[in-house]
């Protein structure tokens, strides 16, 4: 049995008796019922996840996957292809805005290359693990092989599985991949059966043939692929790319040991929408933090079920939402840990 299978084989649901105390719990507190509003449903479901009612979440990482696209050729992007790379060393370095907010934030930062074109050198920082030098043009053939779409859930789950050995508690995803909204919209046109013009956004920068030309090459890569919408592993072959197989796998990882992953913008929910297809119960265990102003962002919520807490206009994906929102699982630990009940200060209403 392959680790994939094996990974999804042990993933449960939330511990609900633990779910039944920390609702109970949250009720007790002194405040009017449900004023915490978002922040109690967190609570719940971090006691849920961890089988805690006072859970705590002391070592944040955030795992950022970069890749390539070979639909880059086909003009969908006006930033140069090689700033993957360039923006890879530097979010290695701790430069860009993800590694600014997760300092803020108190986490780490681990940039992993799972498909980048060129390769990076040892001391870089950037842990190899390079699958192929980039994904295929989606508008002309697959982006990767049945067997390296696996490969990339897979290096998901070990980076995910070796980050919590060393100590992790709490992950966020990111990513990197100039072109990369792209095949996200492309996985959720397919997903969502939604045309892909209704879903097309200007990305990072939108290539000289406009919104409707990125829509244009993105209904070109379905019709081309003809990906089976019942089989997210061939989905993300034939549309998707390597980090966001990547995500995707770090999300099967962390649900597979019981630790909560809160999700960046669009490209990491269109990687959520992929890990949940493969195996549902992995939804237990995602947290997403912004609305991405990428058009595509709120259908992509409302597929996946999840509602993100914050709204900051922000587009900028690396992991940077995700950085944003860890604070919020704090607080809402602490909440159920520090907060009065109404029968510990003798009030009753
Ligand atoms: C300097 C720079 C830094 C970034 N950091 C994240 N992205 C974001 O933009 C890319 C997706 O947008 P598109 O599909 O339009 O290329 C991804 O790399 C994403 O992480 C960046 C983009 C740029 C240009
Ligand atoms: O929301 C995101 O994650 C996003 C949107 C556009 C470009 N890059 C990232």
């Amino acid at each position: 049995m392959n680790l994939l299978q094996q990974t999804m084989e042990r993933i449960q649901g939330l511990d609900q008796e633990m779910v039944g105390k920390a609702r109970e719990r949250v009720d007790s507190l002194i405040k009017p019922p449900h004023s915490l509003g978002k922040l109690e449903e967190l609570a719940v479901q971090l006691a849920g996840i961890s089988g805690e009612l006072y859970p705590e979440f002391d070592r944040k990482a955030i795992i950022v996957m970069a890749a390539d696209h070979g639909v880059y050729e086909e003009g969908i992007s006006s930033n140069p292809q090689e700033v993957t790379y360039a923006q890879t060393m530097f979010i290695a370095k701790g430069i860009t805005g993800v590694g600014v907010l997760a300092k803020t934030a108190g986490a780490e930062v681990v940039t992993v290359d799972i498909g980048v074109k060129g390769d990076f050198p040892n001391d870089a920082g950037v842990i190899g693990r390079k699958i192929r030098q980039g994904a295929g043009n989606i508008a002309t053939g697959p982006a990767m092989t049945i067997e390296e779409a696996i490969r990339s859930l897979e290096t998901g789950i070990a980076i995910a599985e070796a980050e919590i050995q060393k100590g992790a508690n709490l992950l966020g995803t990111g990513e990197m991949g100039i072109g990369n909204t792209t095949p996200s919209t492309a996985i959720l046109s397919v997903l969502g059966n939604i045309p892909s013009e209704e879903i097309t956004g200007k990305g990072a920068g939108v290539g000289s043939g406009g919104i409707s030309h990125k829509a244009q090459v993105i209904k070109k890569a379905i019709e081309t692929n003809r990906p089976d919408k019942d089989n997210a592993i061939d989905v993300l072959a034939k549309v998707g790319g390597l980090e966001i197989g990547g995500m995707a796998g770090v999300m099967i990882g962390a649900a597979a040991n019981r630790v909560p992953v809160v999700l960046d913008g669009y490209i990491s929910t269109i990687a959520a929408l992929i890990a949940v297809s493969i195996e549902p119960k992995v939804k237990h265990y995602l947290i997403a933090s912004h609305a991405s102003a990428e058009p595509g962002g709120k259908k992509a919520s409302e597929l996946l079920g999840i509602q993100p807490v914050l709204h900051m206009e922000m587009c900028l994906g690396e992991g940077s939402g995700a950085a944003l929102a860890f604070p919020l699982v704090d607080a809402a630990c602490r909440i159920m840990k520090e907060m009065a009940t109404f029968s510990e200060v003798g009030l009753k209403i």
